[in-house]
């Protein structure tokens, strides 16, 4: 069975005419200022290699110009590389003819942009079924679909208005229901939610997480915002001047940061919500105690658990409800605050 997977290999993108002639120079560590001042040429991807696993999450972060849209873009092939390959379920998408494009831009890929992107003269029903009128679905069938999302984005009753009478976040419900709509199997985000105010963001986060639960699409989810990227990403990649810098759980970046640019970014991550008890968990000796903890149960929730049931011990159990681990209130507590090397000794074997 297909993963639904995405691997850019080895991506580049130099930006200007002559881009490919400037290719061996860049392999060789011309740095984009020294390209741009020298040939007047911008670098906007180096060598870029992620996976991006089918059915998760994968965030690309980064400050402006790092070259997030850049990549995204190459996804659905708005941009062509300099060299190197996007594959999906093993084909590259830079290989493909126009017709193949074409299929996979409709058919595979769905997009969700910062500024909406909603036509202004087509009321939300209108938006929604828009992807599918271009496809020849069947007005009854495209509307029954369209319906059906619509409701799922709470915007049920709107559905005769325009875009102007909808608040920012509503705009982005119907954003995220004309892409879900669709029914691709990759959903393109980028900057989605960037425009939002603060709490209709984290709503919108929630919205995505609770559906991604069960329809596990392959999500691309472009953001410079951390706590963004940890509160939605099962994967993050962070880019600095067109190249990976890190990439990995949102845990492994915030306990184990490659360099002093994560560490500056990750400094004021709240870590009590982002690392989980198993990682800090000792192995257990003797029968279990205390409550079970899940695995996976981040720290701010076990120290709440914990402190609720007045208990200074709790066991830590798998998927399968085993005993795996076990874990004290003061190891949480020094994990909220303190870098992960502190906690080291605590760590399972
Ligand atoms: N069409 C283009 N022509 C020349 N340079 C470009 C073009 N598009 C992007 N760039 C350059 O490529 C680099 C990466 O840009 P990109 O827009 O991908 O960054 P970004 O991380 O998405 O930034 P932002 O968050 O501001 O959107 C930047 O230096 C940008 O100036």
């Amino acid at each position: 069975m297909a993963s639904h997977a995405i691997e850019v290999k080895n991506l580049y993108k130099i930006f200007g005419p002559r881009g490919r002639e400037y290719i061996d120079l860049v392999k060789n560590g011309m740095s984009k200022a020294e390209l741009n001042e020298k040939h007047g040429h911008v670098l906007g991807l180096q060598d870029i290699n992620i996976s991006m696993p089918g059915g998760c999450i994968t965030v690309v972060m980064g400050l402006s110009g790092s070259g997030k849209s850049t990549l995204i873009r190459h996804i659905n092939r708005l941009i062509d590389p300099t060299a190197g390959e996007v594959l999906y379920d093993g084909v590259d998408v830079c290989k493909m003819n126009e017709n193949d494009l074409r299929q996979f831009r409709r058919h595979k890929t769905a997009m969700v942009f910062q500024k909406f992107a909603l036509l202004p003269h087509r009321n939300v029903l209108e938006n929604t079924v828009y992807g599918l009128e271009i496809q020849g679905v069947d007005r009854r069938e495209s509307e029954k679909r369209a319906l059906g999302w619509i409701e799922r984005v709470s915007l049920k009753g709107f559905e005769k208005h325009y875009p102007n009478q909808l608040s920012g976040g509503m705009q982005q419900r119907v954003g995220l229901a004309r892409a879900l709509t669709n029914d691709a199997e990759i959903l393109l985000m980028d900057e989605a939610y960037s425009a939002l105010d603060p709490l209709i963001r984290v709503d919108m986060q929630t919205v995505l997480l609770d559906l991604q639960q069960e329809l596990k699409k392959t999500v691309v989810f472009i953001t410079h915002d951390l706590d963004e990227a940890l509160r939605l990403g099962d994967k993050i990649a962070i880019l600095r001047d067109g190249g990976v810098v890190q990439q990995g759980t949102g845990q492994e970046i915030v306990l184990s940061p490659a360099d002093d640019y994560i560490t500056a970014f990750v400094k004021e991550v709240n870590r009590g919500r982002v690392v989980h008890v198993d990682t800090l968990m000792r192995p257990l000796s003797g029968s279990p105690e205390g409550l079970p903890l899940p695995a996976g149960t981040v720290l701010e929730a076990a120290a709440r658990t914990m402190t609720g049931a007045h208990i200074n011990t709790a066991h830590v159990v798998d998927a399968a409800g085993r005993p795996i681990g076990a874990i004290d209130l003061q190891t949480i507590i020094a994990g909220m605050v303190s870098p992960a090397s502190d906690s080291g000794d605590r760590q399972a074997a």
